[in-house]
């Protein structure tokens, strides 16, 4: 028995071989008929189609033979790679000088006949071989040669195909992939965006809205109220002496009553009209539907709701209202008009509501 040599390009023959990914995987049903019909019209026992690894021959399809795989040194096929561009051809083993020792020939019922048809890339590397074999010695027809070439070529073109299908399946899998990152950035782009408009639309210490959501909201209110007729008011409320409450209790319990404060208001608006931090000490109320009598009533309320508020010393407030005038009324004429109420009612002794 002769060991076979490898070619001059085995590197990159491996190389190739590794590329399709192929080895030790399940069979296939493709390469499973391509092996049957070989075996069938050379009219042999056995048939494979083996790939020749760096030191075996593994079988991805198989006919008549039980091992998945042998050592390269007594692969026949290992010898027809050698010829790439012709097929292997030993009409009885016995009498060939590279396979007459092979364990595989002197075995009992050992292969005598073998024909191996390269299996060659379009780079030119011979993978392994379509090949048939049987225990008595034999001769094949000239059509049996011709059709193991061409089924050794739909061999390969299985096998490149198989690759190019992985490829693509990789690929794919890759934009699946990147599509659910991309989708993942854009909702967390959304998420900060949603988060950054609530921050500029919200106060950070009550949780309030702040002067700007509610200058919005009520330039909303007059348009409605300019459309259905309903009343509009607002009220400005401004915390009594509040610079004092810091410089007795400290700043941090000036917070607690503005956090209390607010507090009271979103619960007192939750269902109709809106509250929100105007700025420092002072809060801005929306009345929907109220005339300025029925809006000093509700802000009556709300001053002595504040008055009995739990936070461990008396707090006052004082409250001035301005009614919507629908003929050329503005926000900031509603606000001004509020804000000189509250002035008067600071002035009339604090702890009041003034209708402006
Ligand atoms: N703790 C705290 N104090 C604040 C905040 N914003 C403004 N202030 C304080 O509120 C106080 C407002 O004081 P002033 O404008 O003099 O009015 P006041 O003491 O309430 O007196 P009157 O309004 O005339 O009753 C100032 O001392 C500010 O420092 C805040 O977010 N937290």
């Amino acid at each position: 028995m002769i060991k076979p040599s490898k070619p001059d390009n085995e590197q990159g023959r491996l190389q190739a071989l590794q590329s399709l990914d192929i080895l030790d995987s399940a069979p296939e049903q493709g390469f499973d008929d391509l092996v049957a019909i070989a075996a069938a019209i050379c009219a042999v026992p056995m048939a494979t189609v083996s790939l020749v690894d760096s030191d075996r021959q593994w079988f991805k399809a198989r006919v008549g033979i039980d091992d998945a795989q042998t050592s390269r040194d007594c692969a026949f096929c290992a010898h027809a790679i050698l010829q790439p561009d012709a097929m292997t051809i030993v009409d009885d083993a016995t009498a060939d000088a590279r396979f007459s020792g092979n364990p595989y020939v002197t075995a009992p019922d050992g292969i005598r006949f073998y024909a191996g048809a390269p299996l060659v890339t379009s780079e030119g590397f011979a993978l392994g071989t379509l090949c048939v074999m049987d225990d008595k010695p034999r001769q094949l027809e000239p059509y049996q040669v011709e059709a193991m070439q061409a089924l050794s070529r739909q061999v390969t073109r299985l096998l490149e195909l198989r690759r190019v299908s992985r490829a693509l399946g990789l690929q794919l899998r890759e934009r699946e992939w990147y599509e659910q990152q991309l989708q993942h950035y854009q909702d967390e782009l959304e998420q900060q965006n949603a988060d950054l408009a609530e921050q500029t639309r919200t106060d950070p210490l009550t949780g309030l809205p702040n002067r700007r959501a509610f200058a919005a909201a009520l330039s909303m209110a007059m348009e409605r109220s300019l459309r259905d007729g309903q009343h509009l008011s607002v009220a400005m409320l401004d915390i009594d002496h509040f610079k004092t409450i810091n410089d007795i209790h400290g700043h941090a319990m000036g917070d607690e009553v503005l956090v209390a404060i607010g507090g009271m208001l979103r619960s007192q608006f939750a269902g109709n009209g809106l509250a929100a931090r105007h700025g420092g000490e002072e809060f801005v109320l929306l009345l929907a539907d109220c005339n300025a009598d029925e809006a000093r009533l509700q802000c009556e309320f709300v001053r002595q709701s504040i008055a009995m508020l739990p936070v461990g010393l008396p707090v006052t407030v004082s409250i001035g209202v301005a009614q919507f005038r629908r003929r050329d009324d503005t926000v900031e004429a509603m606000f001004k008009r509020a804000d000189e109420a509250m002035y008067a009612a600071k002035r009339a002794g604090r702890d009041q509501v003034v209708v402006g």
